[in-house]
């Protein structure tokens, strides 16, 4: 491929990625945004569209939990090596770590191969997930929040009717929903990276005051409820709980979260997690937390220079 030959080792590495001048952490938007609609450029169709993912990454998790959960099985899944090395996410073929894949479609051996070909002067981070257009050999979206929308829609008609019937960002819960994705998004899902990849202490302590002080209003709305829109599963639970279970295996040690952590500090907030991860197959079949932690761990070595990855703690999510 002509556009190996451009050195992109500063946009696979994320040990060299550059914070602010105030060394805070910010995240680049992502660039693919398209969507899949009848008569658009991306038609709905049932062997068109596949799915590249890892275990590790929250936002990721998020479009596997939303996959499952509207049974689109027609969109087949890859899964990472969740050791982000120098070239980024590896393939199996590279890295076989046990259950990561091979990519069907291309034998790449690594993301960036993806994007490359999607577009071969792309300059931003070889992020996942990725929906992949088979037909196209290209990108459709790699922004998880909306994959995740285009799932809960896009191929209502391709589908059984009652999950076409399932709708995770119902009209009438818009503002609702939309209000919350507003502050635990910047609070939580993105707070604790913030705090993780900070490189000044100014920067850190902002961003995990903010984290927790958003966990804290959490906590209030999961008070007593089993959802945290109304009494129904929403889009809100899913992107929020990809962070939560992720913060006593990694947040709490890696990103230096360590306030609090989940099962001991916030009742409300474990209860919802476990319940959603031991009664719901689409959340627990889409977490592997052998993936979760040595992702973290080994990859950010600018944080984790030993590369070990700690045992703790046990077990990963309590029982019920
Ligand atoms: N905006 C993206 C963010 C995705 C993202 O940052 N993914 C991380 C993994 S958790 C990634 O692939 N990072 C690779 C890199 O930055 O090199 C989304 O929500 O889909």
């Amino acid at each position: 491929m002509a556009a190996k030959a451009r050195d992109v080792s500063h946009q696979t590495d994320i040990s060299k990625m550059k914070t602010s001048n105030d060394g805070s952490f910010q995240r680049a938007a992502a660039v693919f945004r398209d969507t899949i609609e009848k008569g658009g450029k991306f038609e709905p169709e049932t062997d068109r569209y596949h799915l590249y993912v890892s275990y590790a990454c929250p936002w990721a998790t998020r479009t596997l939990i939303m996959r499952k959960l509207k049974g689109l099985d027609f969109i087949p899944v890859t899964v990472v090596s969740p050791k982000m090395g120098d070239n980024g996410w590896p393939f199996a073929s590279v890295d076989p770590f046990p259950a990561a894949d091979k990519d069907p479609l291309y034998d790449a051996e690594h993301v960036k191969d993806l994007y490359l070909r999607a577009d071969p002067h792309f300059s931003g981070r070889f992020t996942v997930p990725i929906l992949w257009d088979k037909k196209l050999h290209t990108i459709v979206n790699n922004e998880s929040s909306e994959i995740i929308r285009i799932f809960n829609t896009a191929f209502n008609e391709l589908i059984p009717k009652d999950k076409a019937a399932l709708d995770f960002y119902p009209e009438h819960l818009r503002p609702e929903i939309d209000a919350l994705n507003e502050w635990i998004y910047p609070g939580i899902n993105n707070g604790v990276y913030r705090s993780g990849f900070a490189t000044t202490q100014e920067a850190y302590e902002k961003a995990v005051h903010e984290v927790f002080h958003s966990l804290d209003k959490v906590e209030e709305l999961l008070a007593g409820k089993e959802f945290i829109v109304g009494d129904r599963l929403t889009e809100c639970d899913i992107r929020l709980w990809v962070t939560i279970i992720r913060f006593d295996p990694v947040y709490v040690g890696h990103f230096k979260c360590n306030f609090r952590d989940i099962r001991n500090g916030y009742p409300a907030i474990n209860k919802w997690m476990k319940n959603l991860y031991w009664n719901n197959e689409a959340f627990k079949a889409s977490t592997n937390f052998g993936h979760i932690k040595t992702h973290y761990y080994w990859s950010h070595k600018m944080i984790n220079g030993t590369r070990i990855v700690p045992v703790g703690p046990v077990p990963d999510i309590q029982p019920l």
